[in-house]
């Protein structure tokens, strides 16, 4: 039947809504009522609180949330927490922390803070008067126009840093831009930097339109086109790296060269075949986003400015690198971020208040070490096992609950899986296998149908 578009949805209540997704959608089968209702929180407070964060929310979409001990960063101990659905993640990025903890730990550095925004703006006429005009008036008046808006900011350290015109004629006919770069100290930035660019628009048109040196065609052909923060920031970078003796880095059988010698030609690999490099830097964004989630930051902006930076050299690459140089094994990565400790969700989401805790508190720039450190951590783990176990063994191991659950196996049955696959590889056909002999059936079919 085709459905028909429904006005007003917005408006109706929560239950409403339901009654509306149930019948116009689910064939009134109000199975889903309870499936919905079962992931509201019986604390109505608080049951509120999620419903306002967003908008025409039904339920509550529950991630887990855990915990990756035992990071040895900056000489500090820390537990890093993790909001990620995929198995072996958490347990990739401990492994790694465990592992890094007696070789020096990993290390952060703050490169930069820089934050970036445009006014994209339509001009038809002398470009050079325009460039006399914003260098010997319109920059002032800029600053002072948004002296309201960035007083708070420029009294904890920040505000706008630089302001500059740029000509993009060459790319687009009659482009400019007003390119505002900012320091946003501990929030992400993204609503400070757009309310000084609206405010720029709005000073760029009165001050052309009142100005004596152009001509009235000039003014007229003034259009503003967007005032938007960049999700780009280059210059917002955090490096993380760990380093150790070549000779410390025996893993398991392999010996030290060896692993040295394949993890490398794995990370030069990712460096220079934009196929293998999406893989890697998604594993790598594993363990970031992870972290972003956990605190309540936004992971799409991390992802976009991650797999942006990814291209700057004219081709997707991989985010980390390593090198041996007399005898010393680094690895590292160099990620923009931008990310708040103060503004958003931060202060709102319990858990994420919680997470903040579990960190110490920390500053942007603490937090921005700690997604990086997340990533490093994730990315060395998953490089570690591809090169020497492959990665199935690991996580399948982990993912195993997934299957027998999905199996509706009981609790002695999971148990004895968990006993069964200590000695090898989990695959789901090695699982049914074995799911079907325990049980006595012939065939999977017999089983709960599972794909
Ligand atoms: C999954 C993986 C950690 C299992 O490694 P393993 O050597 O079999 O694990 P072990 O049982 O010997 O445990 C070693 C450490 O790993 C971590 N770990 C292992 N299993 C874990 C689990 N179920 N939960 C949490 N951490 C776990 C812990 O830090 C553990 O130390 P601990 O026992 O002191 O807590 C490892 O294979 C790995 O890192 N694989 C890469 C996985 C990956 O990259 N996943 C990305 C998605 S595919
Ligand atoms: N393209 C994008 O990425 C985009 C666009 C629009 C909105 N957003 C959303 O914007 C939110 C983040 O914006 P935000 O960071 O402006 O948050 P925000 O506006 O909620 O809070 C930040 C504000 O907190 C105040 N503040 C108090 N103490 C501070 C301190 N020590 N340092 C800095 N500021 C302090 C400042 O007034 C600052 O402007 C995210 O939820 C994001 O999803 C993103
Ligand atoms: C294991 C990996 O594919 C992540 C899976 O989520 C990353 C990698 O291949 O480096």
């Amino acid at each position: 039947m085709n459905k028909q578009p429904v006005e007003g949805f917005s408006k109706l209540s929560k239950d409403g809504k339901i009654e509306w997704l149930v019948n116009e959608y689910l064939n009134g089968d109000d199975k889903a009522i309870k499936t919905l209702k079962q992931y509201w929180n019986n604390d109505e407070d608080l049951q509120k609180l999620h419903d306002e964060f967003s908008e025409n929310t039904i339920s509550n979409f529950y991630m887990p949330f855990g915990l990756a001990p035992n990071f040895l960063i900056n000489g500090r101990l820390y537990t890093i927490p993790m909001a990620i659905e995929e198995s072996s993640v958490v347990a990739a990025a401990s492994k790694a922390a465990k592992f890094w903890i007696n070789r020096g730990g990993f290390k952060t550095t703050i490169l930069s803070t820089e934050k970036l925004g445009h006014v994209h703006f339509i001009f038809k006429g002398d470009c050079n008067k325009l460039k006399t005009f914003f260098d010997e008036v319109l920059k002032d008046k800029l600053h002072q126009d948004t002296a309201d808006i960035t007083k708070n900011m420029r009294a904890r350290g920040g505000g706008i840093s630089k302001l500059e015109l740029i000509d993009k004629t060459s790319q687009m006919e009659n482009y400019f831009q007003i390119k505002g770069t900012f320091e946003t100290v501990d929030s992400m930035g993204a609503n400070f930097i757009n309310s000084c660019l609206e405010q720029f628009a709005k000073t760029l048109q009165t001050e052309i339109a009142t100005s004596s040196i152009f001509s009235d065609q000039e003014k007229e052909s003034l259009q503003i086109v967007m005032c938007i923060l960049s999700n780009y920031t280059p210059d917002c970078m955090v490096r993380a790296e760990v380093s150790c003796k070549v000779e410390e880095l025996k893993d398991g059988k392999v010996s030290a060269e060896e692993f040295v010698e394949k993890f490398t030609r794995a990370v030069r690999i990712a460096e220079i075949e934009p196929y293998r490099a999406t893989t890697h830097n998604k594993g790598i964004m594993n363990g970031c986003d992870a972290v972003v989630i956990a605190t309540g930051n936004d992971f799409r902006a991390v992802e976009a400015c991650a797999h942006t930076y990814a291209t700057k050299d004219g081709r997707y690459s991989s985010l980390t690198h390593c090198e041996v140089e007399d005898g010393i094994f680094r690895f590292w990565i160099d990620l923009p971020i931008a990310v708040g400790t103060i503004g958003g969700l931060t202060s709102l989401h319990p858990l994420v208040k919680l997470a903040l805790d579990i960190l110490g508190k920390p500053n942007a720039k603490e937090l921005m070490g700690f997604i990086a450190v997340a990533g490093l951590a994730q990315n060395f783990g998953a490089l570690r096992s591809l090169v020497t176990t492959g990665i199935q063994k690991g996580h399948m191991k982990m993912h195993l609950m997934n299957i027998l659950n999905q199996l509706e196996a009981t609790e002695e049955e999971k148990q004895y899986f968990v006993n069964y696959f200590k000695d090898k590889t989990v695959s789901h056909h090695a699982v049914i296998n074995e799911f079907c002999r325990l049980r006595g059936v012939s065939h999977p079919d017999e089983l709960k149908k599972i794909d």
